[in-house]
C-alpha cells in the first residue's frame, strides 16, 4: 500500500528519543544511540530472526545506519548510493546513484564511506565524497537540490552524516590527512543556499588565531566528519574537529585550536560559544571528532549537564556543557600519550612526541581507543557501552611541506600490539558515566568496529568483525543471543524502529573503513585479513 509520509517536523526531531522511528544518526539530539523499546527485551531476545536483508553491489566499509520514518527506511551505500525500503518488509522503493563520474576519490584517507542520512520536511540529505550536499524528495528519491561545497580531489571529502535543525542542515568535512582547513556549515533545508560556515582553524586576526605559527591556519586540518549533538535547552549545537595537519606537532607549535576539540556553537551562526580541546598540539592524529553525547550526571554527588565523548586519545572525557569545564577524565583504554590533567587541561608527555630521526612508541595507535563507531548510553543508568580498540604505535617524523591534493602527514608510524592486550584487539565496555568507571568488559580477539545501541529491553546490540550480532545484557554483558554468521564483518551502526508493535533491529555487514587500511600489524592479522568483504544490511525481528 502506498504509505503516506509524515514530514519531519522540528517537533518530531525534538521528541525523536520517543518516536517510533529513527530520525537521525544517533535517534535523538542528545547522541544517545538510546531507544525506549521493550518489545524486544532480555527474556525473549534470544527469539530474534531475520526478516528481510539487502545485499549491496559493494565492497567496501558500509557505515551507514538505517534512518527509520514511520514504514521509510534510508540507507547509503559507499559511493554514495542512497536506498529507500519499505521499513517492515524490506520492499524497494527508489535508489539515488549519485554521479561520481571524473571523481578521482584521491583525498579520501579511510575508505569510500558514507555514515548516513538525514531528514528534515520531506526531504532527506546525503552528504558525497565530492563535497556535495543533496537534498531529494523522501518519499519518491526525485532531487530537490544539489550543493557544492568544494571541489573534489583537492584534499575535501565529505562522509559524514548531515544533522538537521531548525530549518538547516549541519555538514562538516573530511580532509585532516590532506592539508585542507576544516570547517563545519549550515546550508538551508529547503533551499541548500549556505547559511554559515564555522572555519575550524581560526584566522590569525580571530580568537585561537595566536595559538598557530605564522599562515599554519590554511593548511592546519581541523576536520569536522562526524555528526554533533545538538541541546534545545540551552540552543547549542555541539560538533568535534578533528587532527591538525601536518601530523608532525614540532612543525607547528602552540595550542593549535579548535584542533581535537568539542567547539560549542550558535546553531544561528556558527558562531563559537565556547570550546575544550582533549588533545593539546596534537601529534598523534588522535582527532577530537568522536560522538558528543548530552547526558546529566552525578560526579562525586554534584549534578551536571555532561557532554561526553571516549576520544581517540583512550581518555573519556566529561565536559560540563553549559560551560566547557572538565568534570573528569578517565582512561577506558591505555593512554600513554595523554597522562593526565593540569586545570582541567589535558597534559601530554613529551618523551611520547616523535621527531625528526625521533621514534616513539605510545598508546593508543592514532587508529585510537576506538574510533568513529559511536558509543551509546542508557540515559536511565548513565551507562556508557563503549566499542573498544587496543594498539599501540611506534611513530618517527619525518621531512614534509604541503602539497594541494596529496596526504600532509609528516610522519612515518606502525600499528601494533598493545602489550597490556596481548590477546585482544579490541572489546565492548560498559562504564559509568557517573564515574567514568569500568562496569563490565566483553574482549574480543578481533578488534571491534561497530557502533552500540541501547534499548529499555536491557539489551545492548553491537557487531563483531567476525560477523556475529550480539545481543548483551545491559547490566553483565552476558551475551544473550548471537546472529547467524553475516557475510561480512559488521562495521554498521545498530539501528531500531517499531512500525506498529512490532520492533526491528537493522544493521549493515560490511567491512572495510579505516582499519583495514592503517592497521599496519592489526590489519595482516589473517583473522583480520580475511574477513570477507561485501555490503549486507540485515534486519531482525521476534
Ligand atoms: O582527518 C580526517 O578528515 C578523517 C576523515 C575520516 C573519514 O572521513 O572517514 C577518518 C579519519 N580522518 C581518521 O583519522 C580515521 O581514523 C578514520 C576511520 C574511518 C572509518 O570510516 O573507518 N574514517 C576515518
Amino acid at each position: 500500500a502506498e504509505e503516506t509520509y509524515a514530514p519531519v517536523t522540528d517537533a518530531r526531531l525534538g521528541a525523536a528519543a520517543k518516536d517510533a522511528g529513527w530520525l537521525m544518526y544517533r535517534r535523538d539530539y542528545t547522541g544517545s544511540g538510546y531507544a525506549p523499546f521493550d518489545t524486544i527485551n532480555t527474556s525473549n531476545v534470544a527469539n530474534l530472526k531475520q526478516v528481510w536483508d539487502y545485499k549491496t553491489d559493494f565492497d567496501m566499509g558500509h557505515e551507514s545506519p538505517a534512518i527509520v520514518n514511520g514504514d521509510y527506511l534510508f540507507i547509503t551505500t559507499p559511493k554514495n548510493e542512497l536506498h529507500a525500503f519499505q521499513a517492515s518488509t524490506g520492499k524497494p522503493l527508489w535508489v539515488y546513484k549519485h554521479d561520481l563520474t571524473g571523481v578521482g576519490l584521491k583525498t579520501i584517507c579511510c575508505d569510500v564511506v558514507n555514515r548516513g542520512v538525514a531528514l528534515y520536511g520531506d526531504n532527506v540529505y546525503m552528504a558525497t565524497l565530492d563535497n556535495r550536499v543533496v537534498a531529494l524528495d523522501a518519499k519518491t528519491g526525485k532531487p530537490v537540490w544539489n550543493t557544492q561545497l568544494e571541489k573534489p580531489d583537492v584534499g575535501y571529502a565529505m562522509t559524514v552524516a548531515p544533522l538537521a535543525l531548525k530549518g538547516k542542515v549541519v555538514v562538516g568535512v573530511s580532509g585532516g590527512e590532506y592539508g585542507a582547513r576544516g570547517y563545519i556549515a549550515a546550508l538551508d533545508a529547503s533551499t541548500g543556499k549556505e547559511v554559515w560556515r564555522r572555519h575550524t582553524i581560526p584566522a590569525p586576526n580571530e580568537p585561537g588565531g595566536d595559538t598557530w605559527p605564522e599562515g599554519a591556519y590554511k593548511t592546519g586540518g581541523g576536520p569536522a566528519w562526524l555528526t554533533g549533538s545538538y541541546d534545545a535547552d540551552t540552543d547549542t549545537l555541539f560538533w568535534g574537529v578533528g587532527n591538525p595537519g601536518p601530523w608532525l606537532a614540532t612543525l607547528r607549535p602552540g595550542d593549535n585550536l579548535y584542533t581535537d576539540s568539542v567547539l560549542a556553537l550558535d546553531p544561528a551562526t556558527g558562531n563559537i560559544k565556547w570550546h575544550y580541546q582533549y588533545t593539546p598540539n596534537d601529534t598523534w592524529d588522535y582527532d577530537g571528532t568522536n560522538e558528543q553525547v548530552l547526558i546529566d550526571i552525578t560526579h562525586e554527588g554534584k549534578p551536571y549537564k555532561a557532554l561526553v565523548s571516549a576520544s581517540r586519545n583512550g581518555w573519556l572525557y566529561a565536559i560540563d556543557r553549559t560551560n566547557g569545564k572538565l568534570i573528569y577524565g578517565e582512561k577506558f583504554a591505555t593512554a600513554t600519550s595523554v597522562t593526565g590533567f593540569k586545570d582541567g587541561k589535558p597534559v601530554t608527555d613529551p618523551d611520547k612526541r616523535p621527531d625528526i630521526n625521533k621514534e616513539i612508541f605510545t598508546c593508543p595507535s592514532f587508529l585510537g581507543g576506538k574510533n568513529w563507531w559511536p558509543i551509546s548510553v542508557d540515559v536511565k543508568t548513565q551507562i556508557a557501552y563503549v566499542p573498544t580498540m587496543h594498539t599501540c604505535m611506534t611513530m618517527k617524523g619525518n621531512a614534509v611541506s604541503y602539497r594541494a591534493g596529496l596526504p600532509f602527514l609528516g610522519e612515518s608510524f606502525k600499528v601494533v600490539r598493545d602489550p597490556a592486550f596481548p590477546n585482544h584487539w579490541g572489546a565492548v565496555q560498559a562504564i559509568d558515566l557517573n564515574t567514568g568507571k569500568q562496569v563490565w568488559d566483553f574482549p574480543s580477539e578481533l578488534p571491534w568496529n561497530d557502533g552500540t545501541l541501547t534499548t529499555a529491553g536491557g539489551v545492548v546490540f553491537s557487531g563483531s568483525a567476525d560477523g556475529y550480532l550480539h545481543a548483551f545484557d545491559a547490566k553483565t554483558g552476558k551475551v544473550l543471543w548471537k546472529s547467524p554468521q553475516a557475510t561480512s564483518g559488521f562495521l554498521g551502526v545498530p539501528s531500531t524502529w517499531k512500525v506498529g508493535d512490532k520492533q526491528y533491529i537493522g544493521i549493515y555487514a560490511g567491512w572495510g573503513g579505516g582499519t583495514p587500511i592503517w592497521g599496519g600489524d592489526m590489519a595482516k592479522d589473517p583473522r583480520v585479513l580475511n574477513i570477507p568483504l561485501g555490503g549486507h544490511f540485515y534486519v531482525f525481528s521476534l
